[in-house]
C-alpha cells in the first residue's frame, strides 16, 4: 500500500499540490489523470522522493517514506519513463539489464534481459540493437522490458502512450495490463489518454487545482459529472 497523505508543494507564487490525500492498494493499478501542468509529475516526484513536499507525508506500507525506508522501496520499484529514457550508449540488452548489471555477471543478466524483451514481444536480436536503430513503439516496449527487468512490486507508467499511434498504443496498454496482472505490482500510471485508463486502471484519481477531484472505480467515469469535461462530453 503506497499512500499520500496531505500532500502540498509551492514553486515560488504557484501552489501545485494543496493537500493531496491518495492511497493505492498492493496489488492494485490507479490511473492520475488531469489536465497538462496540473502537478501529476510533482505528485510522482514527491512518491519517489525527488521533490521534498512541503507538508504532508508518503507512506509505504504503513512507514513513512524516509531516508530509513526509501531505498529498499526503490528497490521494488521500476518505472517506465515517459520518453522511453534509454541510454543511447548502450545496447537494448544493457539497457534493459541496466539495474541487475549491478549485482550480476553480464551472462545472468543478459538472459533475464532476453526473456523480459521476449515478455514485451520484442525477439531476442533486439537484444544487442542500439537505441537509435528502434522504432518508437520498440523503444517504449524496451523502457517496459527495463521497467519490470528486477521483477518490481510497484510500477510508475509516465504518460506510456505518448507519441504512440492507437495501434501501437492499444498494444502497449494490453502489454501493461497483462504485465500488471500476472506480477501482481501495484501500479500508477500518469495519463492523458482515456484508452489507457481504461485498459490499465482499476482506480482512478483526477487531479485538479492541487486537488484530487474525483476518485474512483474505472468504470464508474462515465457516470462522474466531475470528468465529464475531461472526457469531452458536452455537460447536459
Ligand atoms: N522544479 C520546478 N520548479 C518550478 N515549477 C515547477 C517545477 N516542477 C514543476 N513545476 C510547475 O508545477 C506545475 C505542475 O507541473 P507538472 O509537471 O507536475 O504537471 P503535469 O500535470 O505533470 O503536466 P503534463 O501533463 O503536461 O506533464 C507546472 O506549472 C510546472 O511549471
Amino acid at each position: 500500500m503506497i499512500e499520500a497523505r496531505d500532500l502540498h508543494k509551492t514553486f515560488g507564487p504557484k501552489t501545485v499540490l494543496a493537500g493531496i490525500d491518495l492511497s493505492v492498494a498492493q496489488g492494485e493499478s490507479l490511473c492520475v489523470i488531469g489536465q497538462s501542468g496540473t502537478g501529476k509529475s510533482v505528485l510522482l516526484k514527491c512518491i519517489l522522493g525527488l521533490v521534498p513536499p512541503d507538508r504532508g507525508e508518503v507512506l509505504w506500507q504503513g512507514r513513512p517514506l524516509d531516508r530509513a525506508t526509501r531505498p529498499d522501496f526503490l528497490r521494488r520499484f521500476g518505472m517506465l519513463f515517459q520518453g522511453g529514457a534509454l541510454f543511447d550508449s548502450l545496447t537494448v540488452w544493457q539497457n534493459v539489464a541496466f539495474r541487475l548489471r549491478q549485482r550480476m555477471a553480464d551472462a545472468n543478466a543478459r538472459a533475464i534481459a532476453i526473456d523480459k524483451l521476449r515478455r514485451v514481444g520484442l525477439a531476442p536480436e533486439t537484444a544487442d540493437l542500439m537505441p537509435a536503430e528502434l522504432s518508437g513503439g520498440m523503444a517504449k516496449r524496451v523502457g517496459l522490458a527495463r521497467a519490470i527487468a528486477d521483477d518490481p512490486q510497484i510500477i510508475f507508467f509516465d504518460e506510456p502512450t505518448t507519441g504512440l499511434d492507437p495501434i501501437r498504443a492499444r498494444r502497449i496498454n494490453q502489454l501493461i495490463r497483462g504485465i500488471v496482472r500476472e506480477t501482481g505490482a501495484t501500479a500508477i500510471t500518469i495519463t492523458h489518454d482515456m484508452a489507457s485508463v481504461r485498459a490499465i486502471g482499476d482506480r482512478v484519481a483526477m487531479l485538479q487545482d492541487g486537488r484530487i477531484a474525483w476518485q474512483g472505480a474505472a468504470s464508474a467515469m462515465d457516470a462522474a459529472p466531475e470528468l465529464a469535461e475531461f472526457l469531452g462530453k458536452t455537460p447536459a
